[in-house]
């Protein structure tokens, strides 16, 4: 027997169906929730994903405003864009699709966005909010990592928790996100030695690396529940995470938990994109 699946399509219509209900609640109270979507150049996957997010608004009554820029647009031209949005009273998130060309700082754009619009929860003051336990706006992927593994009746009290990367806006999050939910945690990163050790001693394990086959199956305990947010191309160029998904899952047993790629944590990042704009709408 193999480890069980944490759908993340199948949680994402749960959660989608409970976003429209309060979403219609305030669109009847003469507040639709709005969010804009800014794409600066011509990344094919950031098309896609843009298109997602506007797509996952229009089918779950959140009004949305989808803005293309040439890869060419100036930094000054794009935080003018921001400050309007700011100020605009039909918009409550903002977001600025990721990555931007390289002459703009991201920093920068992420900073220009209004606290309370900062639907991804990327700017200083965000990471500051999650990093006190105060209330706020948490980025996406690792928000939905933590649904998924909450909605799934895995309890994380007491549990070891390994994070494997630590970006600003996956690793560092999530490491923090289970911190609160009282799970002990490690953070491994590519200057861990014997990445294995730790792994093998996690009841959690999620990994966000960028490399396919990070993590694999002489790595894991029987029963562990590991997540992947990997999104990369095997060599027939078909989607794959960071786990060795098959070999990992039959490792696991049937105590386990194993997210897929693709149907894991890339649909729970729209859901939770879509959920943080009804909570600054409702703000
Ligand atoms: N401003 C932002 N930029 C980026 C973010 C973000 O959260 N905010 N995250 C990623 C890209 N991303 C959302 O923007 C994203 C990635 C993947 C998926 C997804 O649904 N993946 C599917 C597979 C899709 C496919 O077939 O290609 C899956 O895993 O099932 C959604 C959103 C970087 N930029």
């Amino acid at each position: 027997m193999t480890a069980q699946i944490l759908d993340g399509t199948a949680l994402s219509q749960t959660l989608r169906a409970e976003v429209a209900t309060r979403a219609a609640a305030l669109t009847a109270r003469g507040r639709q929730p709005g969010l804009a979507v800014i794409l600066v150049g011509d990344d094919p996957a950031s098309a896609v994903y843009v298109r997602n997010k506007v797509k996952a608004c229009a089918d779950h009554g959140l009004h949305s405003v989808l803005e293309k820029y040439e890869a060419t647009l100036s930094e000054e031209a794009l935080l003018a864009r921001i400050a309007a949005l700011n100020a605009d009273p039909a918009i409550h998130g903002i977001l600025v699709q990721m990555p931007l060309p390289k002459h703009i700082d991201p920093h920068k754009v992420i900073e220009a966005i209004a606290t309370a619009k900062d639907v991804d929860g990327f700017s200083v003051h965000s990471a500051g909010t999650l990093m006190t336990g105060l209330p706020g706006l948490r980025p996406a992927t690792p928000y939905g990592c933590m649904k998924l593994i909450e909605r799934s009746g895995i309890a994380l009290k007491g549990k070891h928790a390994v994070v494997i990367g630590r970006s600003n806006t996956v690793g560092k999050p999530m490491a923090l996100l289970l911190l609160q939910a009282n799970a002990t945690v490690t953070v491994c990163h590519s200057g861990t030695p014997d990445l294995a050790r730790h792994t093998r001693e996690a009841d959690v394990v999620v990994v966000a690396v960028g490399r396919r086959n990070t993590l694999t199956a002489d790595m894991v305990k029987p029963g562990a529940v590991i997540v992947d947010v990997g999104m990369n191309r095997n060599d027939e160029g078909k989607l794959c995470g960071d786990v060795d998904f098959a070999a990992v899952r039959e490792a696991l047993g049937p105590q386990g938990f194993i997210t897929p790629v693709p149907g894991g944590v890339g649909p729970m990042t729209i859901t939770m994109l879509l959920v943080n704009t009804l909570q600054a709408a409702e703000a």
